[in-house]
């Protein structure tokens, strides 16, 4: 079995693959803190003969995760962001300060769709940019819907997004608190999503497919006016794609990737932003 780990700032997830079949035979998510205690949602380490691991969280956390495992895993493989890597050119001025996760996204979506924009919807949202051809733009980071909530301590923090809502729904005046702070945060995330791809669109002259990721990656997608897919396992495809470790693997293919989505022409995202521009 192969035990991969997308140790976010939130939550860490992970999900065990079998490694004759290629088929993903569980998964959980603990929250992320310095110790994983025994009891809590963790998979049993000893059917797990390699560990793939992408973490953001504090450098502790990491060794601390990697020492535990050293000792019960014969193969532990921990990526990290490099200059380049499987076509795709780090943008970053200083390529390993750029999220590691954010650099798993990229080079999945590049092996999935060839050029792309990636968007991860966990505790910050990140939107990254990879050219066909493989340039990486770098990217934008903005708060996620959930630290956007709390920042404003109006007692809200609580009160989830329903991501059963309708987007319609989201965009009406809220006439409660929890209402005005959901749709408010709801509408600040997806125009900042729409307007980011439709400017750097139309700065490359190319539209790019988009890929959704996180945890807040189905909400986010009901407001996100391009065709786009949503790819929950997008970090995990990034570390396949690193550590190709099953015969699909080796051949190139992600688990549950998506189809890739046909994107709308320059012409309308430009026409737009025009739009937009004269209201
Ligand atoms: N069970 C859950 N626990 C916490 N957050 C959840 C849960 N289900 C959905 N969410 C949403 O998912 C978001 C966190 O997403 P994700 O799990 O991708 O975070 P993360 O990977 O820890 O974030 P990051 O990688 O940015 O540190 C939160 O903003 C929250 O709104
Ligand atoms: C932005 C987050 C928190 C998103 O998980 C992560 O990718 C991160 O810690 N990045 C480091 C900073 C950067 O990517 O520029
Ligand atoms: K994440």
């Amino acid at each position: 079995m192969i035990l991969d780990l997308d140790i976010g700032n939130t939550l860490s997830k992970w999900r065990l693959k079998d490694a004759e079949s290629s088929e993903i035979r569980s998964r959980g998510a603990v929250w992320t803190r310095e110790e994983w205690r025994p009891g809590a949602d963790i998979p049993d380490l000893d059917v797990v003969e390699a560990v793939r691991i992408s973490s953001v969280a504090r450098a502790a956390v990491l060794e601390e995760t990697v020492t535990l495992l050293r000792h019960k895993v014969r193969h532990v493989y921990v990526a990290h962001s490099t200059p380049e890597a499987l076509g795709v050119v780090n943008g970053y001025e200083e390529p390993s300060r750029l999220g590691v996760d954010r650099w798993m996204g990229a080079l999945a979506g590049y092996q999935l769709a060839g050029g792309c924009c990636a968007v991860d919807c966990g505790s910050a949202i990140t939107i990254d940019f990879v050219l066909p051809g493989g340039v990486h733009l770098g990217g934008f980071i903005i708060p996620g819907l959930r630290l956007m909530k709390e920042s404003l301590k109006l007692g809200t923090r609580n009160v989830a997004i329903d991501p059963e809502s309708e987007a319609d729904a989201l965009l009406e005046p809220g006439r409660r608190t929890v209402d005005a702070v959901n749709h408010g945060i709801y509408m600040a995330a997806v125009s900042a999503i729409n307007r980011i791809y439709s400017e750097v669109c139309d700065q490359q002259g190319i539209t790019l497919p988009v890929l959704l990721t996180g945890g807040d990656a189905r909400v986010v997608s009901r407001g996100v006016q391009v065709p786009h897919a949503v790819w929950p396992d997008m970090v995990y495809g990034g570390l396949e794609a690193s550590f190709p470790l099953t015969f699909t693997e080796r051949a190139g293919k992600m688990s549950g990737a998506p189809r890739v989505p046909e994107p709308v022409s320059l012409e309308k995202i430009r026409a737009g932003l025009a739009f937009s521009m004269l209201l």
